[in-house]
């Protein structure tokens, strides 16, 4: 099975199923001498990890991080970073239901189809347990790049709708909520949503919104590798992702080119940012803003109907722990691989100066 890595110079391939011994990964190709702080990686877990609040999955996981190597005395050593979590609080026999039925819209029939033969335990390799091993290489990512902040933020769940710039908003309130969103008024209105919609034993879709400050220009690798390409790979990449959008996006569809063009101020910045921070590919020193849509969760407390092995209508209904909505978790997983592309990048960057 390839696809299990990520970026050309700064690298991650993770491994690990949601049911297996443990997730983890080797990050390789990050320089050598970055100070590392293990407790903000450990942070960044705490904010991705299950069981966290109400309005997430309740599988209560410690997922306490351990690097094995590339560290010393407290610094990289441009020696691969190899990491462990460990799985301690699986509870397969939720999922022997779905050993030989499908979940509408989960990943079960294509991997049986696919590889012939599936870990169906917690969705195995196709559960978003797996990206604890990005938030890892994400949170070492953002100690490389000292400089630049990456702030994401819950903007919309189902049909509600934070209607604000992130810059008329205060992110340093994203964290003080368990819904991940900066208005504590929506934040309430999102949580109490969620709480409804998981009483339902339904679930609900959402977007999360993320924008980056202090990117030097000159990232990105045209014509191919641009940067909002890499960005895009790297969000569509996350489980249940259905869109992604940068600057203007869809809505620059509806606009005239003397309202979307950003006009120069005489030093080179711009009056405004339509363009998200990238022309051509290329970073230009703006903000780089993006939108991540998710769908809502497949497995749901509900009966629908869906297929077995044999090819016959049967009905189902989700059984185990399951996220009623999973943006306020997606947060700290969009900085994380946003972090990777730009590391990346930043080391390409360095490589084809002469
Ligand atoms: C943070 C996060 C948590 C998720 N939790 C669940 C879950 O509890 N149950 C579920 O069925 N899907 C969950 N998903 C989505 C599935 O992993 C995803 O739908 C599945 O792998 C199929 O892939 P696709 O939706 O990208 O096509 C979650 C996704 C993310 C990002
Ligand atoms: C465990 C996590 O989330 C899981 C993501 C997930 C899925 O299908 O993506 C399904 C559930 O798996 P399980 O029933 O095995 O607990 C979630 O709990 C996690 O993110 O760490």
């Amino acid at each position: 099975m390839a696809g299990n890595s990520f970026g050309n110079l700064f690298k991650v391939s993770t491994f690990g199923e949601s049911h297996g011994e443990a997730l983890g990964g080797v990050i390789d190709g990050c320089p050598a001498g970055i100070e590392i702080d293990l407790e903000a990686v450990q942070q960044e877990l705490n904010r991705r990890k299950p069981g966290q609040s109400s309005i997430v999955t309740q599988r209560k996981e410690p997922d306490q991080v351990r690097l094995v190597s590339g560290i010393f005395e407290g610094k990289t050593t441009g020696t691969p970073i190899g990491f462990i979590i460990e799985n301690t609080n699986q509870r397969s026999k939720d999922y022997s239901h779905i050993k030989d039925q499908y979940r509408p819209s989960h990943a079960d029939k294509v991997y049986d189809e696919k590889y012939g033969f599936r870990d169906y335990r917690g969705g195995g390799r196709s559960s978003a347990r797996e990206t604890a091993s990005r938030v890892v290489a994400g949170a070492i990512a953002k100690q490389f790049l000292a400089g630049i902040e990456i702030k994401a933020y819950v903007s919309s769940v189902g049909t509600l709708h934070l209607n604000k710039p992130y810059n008329e908003l205060d992110l340093q309130n994203t964290e003080n909520n368990p819904v991940r969103c900066p208005d504590a008024a929506m934040a309430e209105t999102m949580e109490d949503y969620i709480k409804k919609i998981r009483k339902e034993g339904d679930t609900v879709g959402g977007v999360v919104s993320c924008v980056i400050k202090g990117v030097p220009s000159g990232l990105g690798e045209p014509v191919f590798d641009k940067l909002h390409a890499e960005l895009g790979k790297a969000m569509l990449s996350i489980n249940a992702v259905k869109g992604f959008e940068y600057g203007s996006g869809f809505a620059g569809a509806e606009m005239k080119g003397s309202e979307h063009n950003d006009l120069f101020n005489a030093d080179g910045t711009t009056r405004s940012n339509f363009s998200g921070g990238i022309q051509g590919g290329i970073s230009n020193g703006e903000d780089i803003y993006f939108r991540v849509a998710f769908k809502p969760v497949a497995t749901i407390m509900q009966k629908q109907s869906t297929i077995n092995k044999d090819g016959e209508q049967v009905e189902m209904q989700g059984k185990g722990r399951h996220d009623p909505c999973v943006v306020p978790r997606a947060v700290p997983i969009v900085e994380a691989m946003a972090a990777l592309v730009l590391a990346d990048n930043m080391l390409t960057k360095r490589s084809n100066k002469i």
